[in-house]
This record gives structure tokens, C-alpha cells and sequence, in this order.
């Protein structure tokens, strides 16, 4: 049975979004989803996250049965490098791939937020710098054997080891972990829904 003080439902899968909103001192219960996260040619990466943190959005909003009312947030994160989308790597030498391209250079993390209300879609983006410093390959297998980066966009974990590698942060720590916060607490708002709730 749903706890009545819920305020939202948030559509994911992802543990660490679930805490990110705990932080933020929102009321929410979970739904899980299945998406399909492909990329349309000719997308750029900020259309692209947005339009799955839409998806996922509405897809969660399906799931609800009628007359259930509760807004439905959701998110989508990519790691940018060029002209490249990293998402989660397939197996270890995908991973190690992402690391070797990532090492030494600055790429961008792109966060996609959705909020759905009965009247409203909302949606904001987040997106951060992120500089890393050289990762050789004998680190770069020791890493993927931790089973952090698995996951994670990018294969990388900021609030894990991934900490290791990062050099400078320009944006959004949270949004690189995978909801930015900022950005949430002001779409909640706009729908009327409060945050700090104790
Ligand atoms: C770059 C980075 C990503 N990530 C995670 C956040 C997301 O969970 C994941 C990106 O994949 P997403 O497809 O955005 O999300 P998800 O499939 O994990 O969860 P959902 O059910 O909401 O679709 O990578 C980190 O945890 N730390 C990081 O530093």
C-alpha cells in the first residue's frame, strides 16, 4: 500500500538516484522500468537525453492506475565525448575503451530530467565538465574488477572510485551522478511540490 504522505512517484531503476532524492527530502515511491535507450541518427546529445528522460517519464506515468494522480519524475544521464555518447559499457573491453578515451581530457555529462503531472511535462538539463586525469591500463582493468563501472555511463562512478580520475568538476556533482538536484528542486517546485519534507 502506498505510504499517503507520497508526493511522487519516481520511474527507475537507479540506485543512486533514489538517494539523491532522499537527500532533498522528498516523499516518493518506486516504480521500475524497461527502456529502450537507443539513439536516432542525427541526434544530438541533448535532444537525445532529453527525449528518453521523457519516455521513461511517460512510461512510468502508464504504469499508474486510474485516477492516480502523483507526478512521475524520471532522468536520463550521458557522457559526451565529441561527437560521441558514451552509455554503459557492454563488457570489460568496452570499459576499458571508455577509459582510455576518456583519460587526460575533459568531456561533458548531460542529465535529462522529466517531471509528469496530469496537465504538464517538465523537463530541465544539467550539464557538467568533467576533467580526468591520465588512467593507464593496468588501473584501468583494476577498476572495471571492482564492478563499479558496470552501470554507469561512461563506465565510471563519481561517487565511487571513479573520485580517482577526477581531476575538475565544472557543473553539477549530483547531475553527474545522475539527477541533478538543483534542476529537480526547482521543476518540483514549479509543480507545487515541496522538498525538506521531514
Ligand atoms: C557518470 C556517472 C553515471 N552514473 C550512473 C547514473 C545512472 O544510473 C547511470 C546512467 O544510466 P541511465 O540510463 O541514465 O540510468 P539507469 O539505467 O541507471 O536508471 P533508470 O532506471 O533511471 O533508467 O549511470 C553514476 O552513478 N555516476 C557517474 O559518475
Amino acid at each position: 500500500m502506498l505510504d499517503p504522505r507520497t508526493q511522487i512517484y519516481l520511474a527507475s531503476n537507479s540506485p543512486r538516484r533514489a538517494e539523491l532524492l532522499t537527500q532533498i527530502g522528498v516523499r516518493f515511491a518506486r516504480l521500475s522500468l524497461e527502456t529502450d535507450e537507443r539513439r536516432l541518427a542525427d541526434e544530438s546529445p541533448e535532444d537525445y537525453v532529453l527525449r528518453i528522460a521523457v519516455e521513461k517519464g511517460r512510461a512510468g506515468r502508464d504504469r499508474l492506475s486510474r485516477g492516480d494522480l502523483l507526478p512521475v519524475l524520471a532522468a536520463d544521464t550521458a557522457v559526451v565525448l565529441g561527437d560521441s555518447v558514451l552509455g554503459k559499457p557492454r563488457d570489460s573491453a568496452d570499459a576499458r575503451a571508455m577509459l582510455a578515451e576518456l583519460s587526460g581530457r575533459t568531456h561533458r555529462v548531460l542529465t535529462a530530467v522529466a517531471l509528469m503531472t496530469p496537465d504538464q511535462e517538465r523537463t530541465a538539463l544539467s550539464e557538467s565538465r568533467v576533467h580526468f586525469r591520465e588512467i593507464d591500463e593496468e588501473e584501468a582493468r583494476r577498476y572495471w574488477a571492482t564492478g563499479e563501472p558496470a552501470d554507469k555511463a561512461g563506465g565510471y562512478g563519481i561517487q565511487g572510485y571513479g573520485a580517482l580520475f577526477v581531476a575538475n568538476l565544472e557543473g553539477s556533482y549530483s547531475g553527474v551522478m545522475g539527477l541533478p538536484l538543483f534542476e529537480t528542486g526547482r521543476l518540483l517546485l514549479e509543480a507545487g511540490i515541496a522538498s525538506m519534507a521531514r
